[in-house]
């Protein structure tokens, strides 16, 4: 006999709502050597991101890598780390809590946003877990990878089915692929640089300088290197810039293999070497300040262009929790839910302008920075 009534049976005693989990990276839980070794376990254990043979890199990773990289990556971890813990976790719980209010207002129906990282905490199997509970019966997966990559985007669909093997109730699931040329998400990332501009004045040359990656991956088929330079394309012509006025470099190399070119180091001492003086610098690809823009693009490159006779060089911030950036991040979860019933949105423009406008007197109320 059940121990439920009918009802119950189907809805666990909740009504239904949409989820939305927000999916970044990870990062470790301390400045510590022995939580960024845990760290960079699993991250750097995933056959998604290092793609040589397992046995291989198995003895490279335990006899080389995670002997000498954590402390040192602990080093640099601590120049970063807030009074809210690691930067990459304290922009995402803030974005998660203004796009959990956006999409209060925007949605007829319950709707619960939640941040998880695919290494660490908080965990893929925590938020789904959690969705579950408060009745997400359709659930959209958004990684915070506005360009596809196998290396992070397909490794989140990984792990959001690896925990669903084990769930008898499937919710109805859909993933956000890619939002590399959305329209407000290219909107916000020009405001923010005219806002740089307006404070800071205008350098030479805006770099766009994007995550690396192995050159290989380009070469068996990962798109991650064109919708770089399509949102580059984008940004530059939103800001109305002349060729010579801007560039797509990426950073962040790991390993001896060729990766991705031209390099943010060396592209940088390059043109200080050939008399640029002045650079912006802006990071389109991280939606959220971390450890690889705030020491390793506002600090380390600082000095390398400085040091190869630059002057003046600016590190634009990320979108992070900006307002205009939540609104975008809202547009792509309403596109993505269309036709959803029971949280279908109000479609109509008025509707959707009527809703950004009140979500932005709510906001003003509680004298929040949305
Ligand atoms: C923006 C998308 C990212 C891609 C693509 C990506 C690929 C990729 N990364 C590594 C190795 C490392 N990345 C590290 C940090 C890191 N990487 C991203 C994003 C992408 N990585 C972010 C947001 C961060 C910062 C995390 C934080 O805590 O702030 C690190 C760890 C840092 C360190 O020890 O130096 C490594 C290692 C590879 C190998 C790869 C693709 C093959
Ligand atoms: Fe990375
Ligand atoms: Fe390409």
């Amino acid at each position: 006999m059940s121990r439920y009534s009918h009802d119950e049976q189907f809805f666990h005693g909740k009504s239904e709502s949409l989820g939305v989990l927000l999916v970044n990276l990870g990062t470790p839980d301390e400045p510590t050597t022995s939580a960024v070794r845990r760290y960079l376990k699993e991250f750097l254990s995933d056959g998604r991101v290092i793609e040589i043979p397992k046995v291989i890199w198995w003895c490279i990773l335990n006899g080389i890598i995670l002997r000498r990289r954590p402390a040192a990556s602990a080093k640099l971890y601590a120049t970063v780390w807030s009074e809210d813990g690691s930067p990459l976790l304290a922009n995402g719980k803030k974005q998660q809590q203004a796009l959990q209010q956006e999409m209060s207002v925007r949605f007829k129906g319950p709707v619960h946003v939640k941040l998880a990282m695919r290494y660490g905490n908080p965990s893929i199997l925590n938020g789904l877990r959690e969705l579950r509970k408060e009745g997400a019966r359709r659930l959209l997966v958004l990684p915070l990878y506005p360009q596809y990559s196998a290396t992070t985007t397909a490794t989140t669909y990984d792990a959001v089915s690896k925990e669903m093997k084990r769930w008898r109730w499937l919710p109805e699931i859909r993933f956000v692929n890619q939002y590399h040329d959305n329209s407000a998400y290219i909107d916000a990332l020009a405001k923010s640089v005219r806002a740089h501009w307006a404070e800071h004045g205008r350098k030479e040359k805006l770099m766009m300088s994007f995550h690396g990656l192995p050159k290989r991956n380009l070469e068996l088929g990962d798109p991650y290197h064109c919708q770089c330079h399509k949102t580059g394309r984008l940004l530059a012509e939103k800001l109305g810039l002349k060729p010579e006025q801007w560039l797509v470099t990426f950073q962040s190399r790991f390993g001896r293999a060729e990766w991705l070119k031209p390099y943010t180091d060396k592209t940088l001492e390059k043109l200080a070497q050939e008399g640029v003086k002045s650079i912006d610098i802006v990071c389109p690809g991280f939606p959220a300040d971390c450890l690889e823009t705030l020491e390793e693009i506002a600090v380390e490159n600082r000095d390398v262009f400085i040091e190869a006779g630059g002057k003046d060089y600016t590190y634009i911030p990320a979108l992070n929790h900006d307002a205009d950036h939540i609104q975008a991040l809202a547009d792509i979860v309403q596109q993505h839910t269309q036709g959803w019933p029971e949280v279908s949105p109000d479609w109509s423009e008025s509707a959707i302008s009527a809703g950004n406008k009140k979500s932005q007197e709510l906001a003003k109320e509680k004298g929040a920075k949305l």
